[in-house]
């Protein structure tokens, strides 16, 4: 059962995430402030201080058209396509990879003025998910996840001056097939892809929190936007 070193604590975030984040915001009784729509994305934010560090929780749900679950969490996860969505990255190194799809990585954020530049030491791990629970009564053809959460590695050689954020974030994919009436093929028409992103960043140390919250609110949905646009592209037939 235990692959590598932080195999346990993998299965555990992910058991997690499947019972958590996959509910509804609000279902958990939290109240979830929406904070950004855009058609079918909804941005949820709590607000959250630990040790005087704004932590807000992010819960963001999606839908969106011609791709599936494995595709999304599949650009989300690949490192050599990181750099061709991430924009709020400066550099980022694959310190390790535990198993085929399992890696650690190291990467910096861009700086926040007035506050130190972050840096993130992470794993990064994409699992297809065999008995889902099925949100409602529509039933997934299949599930992934993946799943990106702060580890230790003695060989981050970590940028100095940094500050150490640290993460726990889950893309949680389902994809819906809608076979055509007419009895004809399946084609990427027939497919729809439900998105759950959680997002839970210590800023590891002190920011101000109207330049943190102002960040968040910016960086979120463009992030969500980005992505789920570049993979779309990336999916898209050849126009012929
Ligand atoms: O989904 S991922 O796994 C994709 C891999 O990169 C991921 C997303 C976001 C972060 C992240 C780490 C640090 C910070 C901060 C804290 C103080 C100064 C920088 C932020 C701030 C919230 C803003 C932000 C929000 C969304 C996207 C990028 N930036 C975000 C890390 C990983």
């Amino acid at each position: 059962k235990r692959r590598h070193k932080h195999s346990d604590e993998l299965e555990k975030k992910i058991q997690n995430h499947l019972t958590d984040s996959m509910k509804p915001p609000g279902a958990d009784g939290d109240i979830w402030e929406l904070f950004a729509e855009e058609g079918e994305m909804k941005i949820y934010r709590k607000e959250l201080v630990e040790d005087g560090l704004i932590c807000d929780p992010l819960k963001a749900v999606h839908s969106i058209g011609n791709v599936t679950a494995r595709e999304m969490c599949h650009y989300f996860w690949d490192t050599d396509v990181r750099m061709e969505w991430e924009g709020t990255i400066e550099s980022f190194r694959v310190i390790e990879v535990p198993e085929e799809f399992t890696t650690i990585i190291y990467q910096t954020h861009r700086r926040v003025w007035p506050s130190a530049q972050r840096d993130c030491l992470y794993l990064s791990s994409m699992v297809k998910v065999d008995n889902p629970p099925s949100v409602g009564d529509k039933i997934p053809h299949d599930t992934w996840i993946v799943c990106n959460f702060s580890v230790d590695h003695p060989e981050a050689n970590p940028v100095s001056g940094c500050v150490r954020a640290l993460i726990e974030i889950a893309l949680i994919c389902q994809t819906f097939i809608t076979p055509p009436k007419d009895g004809g093929p399946i084609t990427r028409d027939c497919l729809q892809c439900d998105i759950i992103y959680v997002a839970n960043v210590n800023p590891g140390g002190w920011a101000p929190a109207s330049v943190l919250r102002s960040i968040y609110k910016r960086e979120y949905p463009k992030f969500l936007r980005r992505f789920t646009a570049y993979v779309q592209d990336k999916t898209r037939k050849l126009d012929i």
